[in-house]
């Protein structure tokens, strides 16, 4: 395990290539099993306060919001619909693989609940393998998303003393995988229609995508700085890109949309935003906005009557999608008389599954860049971060695994 300046660990089975400088790795590497990374969730009402904990350790959560994120869970009988949703994906996963001959475990570690990230660990190893490859499930750049989840292996394989004997690379950032943003675009153009079929004409519709907002300053550090993304980071530009590719192919069935050109396939535009939602932090510090119900508010001031709610920062209906969407953005909306749908998130939707499948492929067998998938033009991301990517200062300099010495 090397750690510079406190700050990466480069490990990886193809490090060097990662070392040199390489942003995506062509080494082939002999995974033994995959490491399903995830969120975690409470499982009954006394796991409620301590997860939120866990969550929050260092963070500056003002009291309040985890009460009211607490009162979100107990609503739930404290059990958070996550950890089902992931126990779901492990078994799809499995069947896909099976289906197509891969011989490989996937282990399942959670960054705050129990099965934790260094309890899967401690399992691969009693398995006897050393070189896992991790599918975090998570698909832009911030520090939530991309980067704690690899201060988060760095640190349980420091827990578990496994850091000399196992390696854990990751699969790149999936926002543009085909694979994930398919489900969204089958979404759409069913929410689309459904929307069509109440009778709403496409000038009286909007397509609100929804994403976790964070705080300014991550957004702003998301990413590589060197890219140049603009005050918002990667984190807003990866979903602007993501959802406009989604409008674009959406669109491109036009018997679904009124107000269609059959022969052309273009349909009336119909007006989309990108939204955020489930802000957390004390109202002094900037988080990226708009917030979704300000903007329903705004937009039936404006004469919308329908909205398509796409949760595009989503790969399951956790708790944010559960609580934010279903309840306060369906609430927010029928307050203000607007017709609205909430767009499934991929779950265990075929393309998503065989998807993660092949972004593990894609690494093992060390696919040159210009063979592997991506839907917009930020991709194929990177599969080493770039030094500083997504690093957070008020969370202090930890070591991540996958990324390059700076
Ligand atoms: C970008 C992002 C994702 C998407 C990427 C990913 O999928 O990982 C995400 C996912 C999730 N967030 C989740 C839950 C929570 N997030 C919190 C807090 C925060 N999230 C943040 C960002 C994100 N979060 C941020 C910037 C904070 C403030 C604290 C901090 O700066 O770190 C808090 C504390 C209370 C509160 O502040 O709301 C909770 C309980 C759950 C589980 C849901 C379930 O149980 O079903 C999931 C999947
Ligand atoms: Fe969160």
């Amino acid at each position: 395990m090397t750690i510079s300046n406190g700050e990466y660990v480069v490990l990886n089975a193809a490090s060097a290539e990662a070392a040199s400088g390489a942003e995506h790795v062509t080494t082939p590497v002999d995974y033994d099993a995959i490491l399903l990374a995830s969120f975690g969730g409470p499982e009954g009402q006394d796991d409620v306060i301590p997860f939120l904990r866990n969550v929050t350790r260092g963070r500056g959560i003002p009291e309040e919001r985890l009460e009211e994120v607490a009162h979100h869970y107990r609503a739930f009988g404290g059990v958070s619909p996550i950890n089902d949703q992931n126990r779901e994906l492990k078994a799809a996963l499995e069947a896909e693989l099976e289906r197509r001959g891969i011989d490989l475990p996937v282990i399942w570690g959670n960054r705050n609940w129990t099965p934790y990230v260094r309890d899967a660990l401690t399992e691969a190893n009693e398995r006897g393998f050393t070189k896992l490859i991790a599918i975090g499930t998570s698909a832009y750049s911030s520090f939530s998303s991309c980067r704690q989840y690899r201060e988060d292996y760095a640190i349980a394989l420091e827990e578990t003393g496994l850091g000399d004997t196992m390696s854990i690379d990751k699969v790149r950032q999936f926002f543009d995988h085909p694979g994930f943003v398919q489900p969204f675009i089958d979404g759409v153009k069913q929410g689309l229609a459904d929307v069509a079929a109440k009778g709403f004409t496409p000038e009286q519709t909007h397509v609100l995508f929804s994403t976790h907002s964070i705080p300014s300053s991550d957004a702003e550090r998301s990413g590589p700085a060197s890219r140049g993304f603009g005050p918002e980071g990667a984190y807003a530009a990866q979903h602007l890109a993501v959802a406009e590719v989604v409008m674009h192919e959406a669109k491109t069935v036009p018997e679904l949309v009124e107000g269609a050109d059959a022969s052309t396939g273009s349909a009336t535009e119909i007006a989309w935003s990108l939204v955020y939602q489930s802000r957390s932090g004390p109202p002094s510090m900037p988080w990226l906005e708009p917030d979704i119900n300000d903007s329903i508010a705004e937009l039936a001031g404006k004469g919308i009557k329908a909205v398509v709610i796409v949760p595009l920062g989503f790969v399951s209906d956790h708790m944010e999608v559960k609580w934010d969407l279903d309840t306060e953005a369906m609430e927010t909306s029928a307050e203000h008389d607007v017709f609205a749908v909430r767009v499934p998130t991929p779950g265990v939707h075929a393309a998503y599954v065989s998807g993660l499948i092949d972004l593990v492929l894609e690494r093992r067998d060390g696919v040159p860049v210009e063979d592997r998938p991506a839907m917009t033009d930020l991709g194929p991301w990177y599969d080493v971060c770039r030094p500083g990517c997504c690093e957070n200062k008020r969370a202090g300099f930890k070591p991540a695994l996958a990324g390059v010495l700076p």
